[in-house]
């Protein structure tokens, strides 16, 4: 399956040390009021978290909007964007377009061109990483090529994308997505702690993202004791979606299911080896009487023409037959420790052929934190898309009106739910 099978469609380009990344997001409809400005917030927030490598602190992420908006609002078009690494000076011939001598030389064939420094071929491909399949996959015999595109540089291409489908998901629907760290290394966050509307701002102040201030506290020194010992963490982040319409998604087919798609879309973040639903792994520990959620009436009424209805629990989390409930929705994320470990791992020289340590040189300890924010924006992708295949509209406008009609025409509807 391809992701974005419905009416969005987004594509990334750019490596971690090249002149910049580049996205584009078609299919939105015109009037989605967003500004650079505000992109340029969402990418600051992916800077976040303790634990983050020295390259946070230096690099600057340079947005430019290239295409699709005009004076704060959508128009219809692709929405292209241009993110500049202002590291590129530093990289620009090892990772030039060109040929680097006016010989037409490349460092990759050896013996034509002396690479030393940063264009030296990496031949101890770090365990975790995708550095030595993708040599193998895509005939390098130097891991750098691979290790560009890997990158989770390429994530801020996916928060700007991100940000302007939260921002049409605010304004179609009143959606608001926020996401905080559920766990950290060995530290649990107390369970069922979901923060409200309004709480993003919240959250970004914790320094790692977390809504209970003392795993919040364990958590940091659990990333410094790791940072000291050479070592990396990971960690489980939560997407919580507050007020999205019942019916997003279907039932009626396995590529149409909203949990399906919002999956596929967490699990192609780097570092994710793990997707949970509402609470996902623990449901399957319960029994039937205590898995799910009980629904009742709340609008005091008994018959059966229009009722208001609710479920008692959200165990669930929003999703049930791959639609959503009207509940709010709760994804989970779990992330792997980061693979380029200080204290080196072993490896094998692919140059030598010999035992190695892998290559270790700057890195993240723990990049939680910002895993919260990269899956926030894809969950705001996702979710834009379901929006607009069950909705339609060239216009928010129209978008929003016939939201309002699905909802005015339903005889039983969901009680709001904060
Ligand atoms: C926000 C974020 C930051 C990351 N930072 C690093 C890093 O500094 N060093 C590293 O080795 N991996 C880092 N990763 C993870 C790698 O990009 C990832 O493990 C690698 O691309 C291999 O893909 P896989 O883990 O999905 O198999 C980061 C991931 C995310 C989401
Ligand atoms: C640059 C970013 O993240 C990078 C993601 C990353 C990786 O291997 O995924 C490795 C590190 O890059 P470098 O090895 O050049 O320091 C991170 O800094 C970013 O998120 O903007």
């Amino acid at each position: 399956m391809r992701q974005n099978h419905g009416v969005l469609r987004w594509l990334t380009s750019g490596e971690s040390h090249g002149p910049a990344l580049a996205g584009i997001l078609e299919g939105l409809p015109a009037g989605v009021e967003v500004d650079s400005a505000r992109i340029r917030a969402a990418l600051a927030r992916r800077r976040l978290g303790h634990g983050r490598g020295a390259r946070m602190n230096f690099e600057q992420d340079e947005l430019e909007v290239i295409g699709g908006i005009r004076h704060g609002l959508t128009q219809g078009g692709p929405v292209a964007l241009r993110i500049g690494n202002t590291e590129w000076p530093r990289w620009s011939e090892v990772m030039a377009a060109d040929p680097v001598d006016a010989e037409g030389r490349r460092y990759d064939e050896p013996g034509r061109l002396p690479a030393r420094g940063r264009s030296a071929p990496l031949t101890r491909p770090r365990p975790g990483h995708a550095d030595l399949t993708g040599m193998q996959k895509y005939g390098f015999d130097d891991a750098r090529p691979v290790l560009e595109r890997a990158s989770a540089r390429e994530t801020a291409t996916r928060v700007a994308l991100g940000e302007v489908a939260r921002a049409f998901l605010e304004q179609a629907v009143g959606a608001e997505v926020v996401s905080h760290v559920v766990s950290l290394g060995t530290v649990d966050a107390p369970a069922g702690v979901v923060p409200g509307r309004g709480a993003r701002d919240a959250v970004d102040a914790d320094p790692v993202r977390c809504v209970d201030p003392t795993a919040s506290a364990a958590m940091v020194a659990e990333i410094d004791e790791a940072h000291t010992q050479g070592d990396t963490l990971g960690g489980v982040v939560e997407v919580v979606v507050h007020d999205l319409p019942p019916g997003l998604g279907s039932y009626v087919h396995w590529d149409r299911k909203l949990d399906a798609r919002l999956a596929a879309a967490l699990m192609g973040i780097q570092a994710i080896k793990g997707v949970e639903v509402g609470d996902g792994f623990e449901t399957a520990r319960r029994r039937g009487s205590q898995a799910h959620d009980e629904i009742e009436r709340t609008d005091g009424g008994s018959d059966a023409g229009g009722m208001t209805v609710r479920r008692r629990t959200d165990r669930a989390g929003g999703i049930e037959g791959g639609m959503t409930n009207g509940e709010v929705l709760r994804v989970r994320a779990a992330m792997k420790p980061i693979s380029t470990v200080p204290r080196a791992l072993d490896t094998v020289d692919t140059a030598s052929g010999g035992a190695a340590q892998a290559i270790a040189q700057r890195s993240d300890v723990c990049a939680v934190p910002a895993a919260g924010v990269v899956a926030e924006a894809m969950v705001a992708l996702v979710l834009a898309d379901a929006v607009l295949e069950k909705f339609g509209g060239d216009t928010v406008a129209q978008v929003r009106a016939n939201v309002a009609s699905y909802l005015d025409g339903l005889t039983i509807r969901v009680a709001a739910t904060d």
